[in-house]
């Protein structure tokens, strides 16, 4: 079961790129709450600048959606959302299990924003028999030898993963065994699963990380600024550009 490879080419069977897919839900989040402000249409500028996203590269995505929106207008903010819901799969309700409910896997199950955007929690499954039948976020957890039942009965396809590293493999195989094809990851491990399966992999501390690089960073600048010599004094008649003609070779501090 371990083997195989853990992730699709790099464009899907609609010819839409994954980075396209992948910001996708960036562009829903922006609609949506253009949406809930009844703002009828979006210009791209606009729309990328909600989403975060370089509007050139907005419209490049929406052209594999066929949507191309109207000079002066912009784009239909209503069928834009609908579309990408759409594309996104999210006009179907979608039954996850969420395994492993310690203190993530609580977290997660008493999030409200997945009922909004189509994914029920079907189940939250643990191996502690301890808290078999205690409810949290109004489910009553289940145990692990109730799960391969639990995907079949719900015809659940998504399993997020929130147990202990040392059990997160273990539980991938039991889940895509019991048919599961997408599975979200928060255990800090990679999973190694069959063709036809998905995995995401969501991990704060590499976020983490990557910021205190960036923080590094900077920092490293600033202390670089504090020690760089100072400019060379030169007198306002001195009429020296830089290399490229027009700025000094050492900016002043
Ligand atoms: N991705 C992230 O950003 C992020 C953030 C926090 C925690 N985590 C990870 O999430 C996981 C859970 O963290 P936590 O703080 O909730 O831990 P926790 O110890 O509170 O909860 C883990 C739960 O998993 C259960 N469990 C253990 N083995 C299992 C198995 N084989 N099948 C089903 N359930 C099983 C335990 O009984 C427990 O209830 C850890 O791997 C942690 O490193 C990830």
């Amino acid at each position: 079961m371990a083997t195989g490879r853990t992730h699709r080419p790099a464009t899907r069977s609609r010819g839409i790129p994954e980075a396209t897919v992948a910001r996708l839900p960036l562009y829903l989040r922006a609609l949506t709450a253009l949406s809930e402000r009844s703002v009828p249409t979006v210009s791209s500028e606009e729309l990328a600048t909600a989403a975060g996203v370089n509007s050139a590269k907005l419209r490049k995505d929406f052209s594999y959606l066929g949507s191309y929106g109207t000079r002066g207008v912009g784009y239909d903010v209503e069928y834009l959302v609908y579309q990408i819901s759409r594309e996104l799969g999210l006009t179907q309700d979608w039954p996850v299990v969420i395994v492993g409910i310690g203190n993530l896997g609580a977290a997660l199950a008493n999030y409200g924003g997945f009922a909004s955007r189509g994914f029920r929690v079907a189940a939250l499954i643990d191996a502690d028999p301890a808290m078999a039948g205690k409810p949290v976020a109004g489910l009553p957890v289940r145990h692990t030898d109730e799960l391969e039942s639990i995907i079949s009965d719900n015809g659940v396809s998504i399993g997020v993963i929130a147990t202990p590293a040392g059990a997160a493999q273990q539980v991938c195989d039991r889940l895509v065994a019991a048919g599961v094809t997408s599975i979200l990851n928060f255990a800090p491990t990679v999973l190694s699963v069959p063709d036809g399966v998905d995995v995401r992999k969501v991990d704060l501390s590499i976020e983490l990380q990557i910021l205190a690089f960036h923080e590094q960073r900077k920092s490293g600048e600033d202390a670089g600024q504090a020690v760089a010599p100072p400019p060379p004094l030169r007198s306002a008649s001195d009429g020296r550009k830089g290399p490229d003609g027009d700025v000094p070779a050492v900016m002043p501090a």
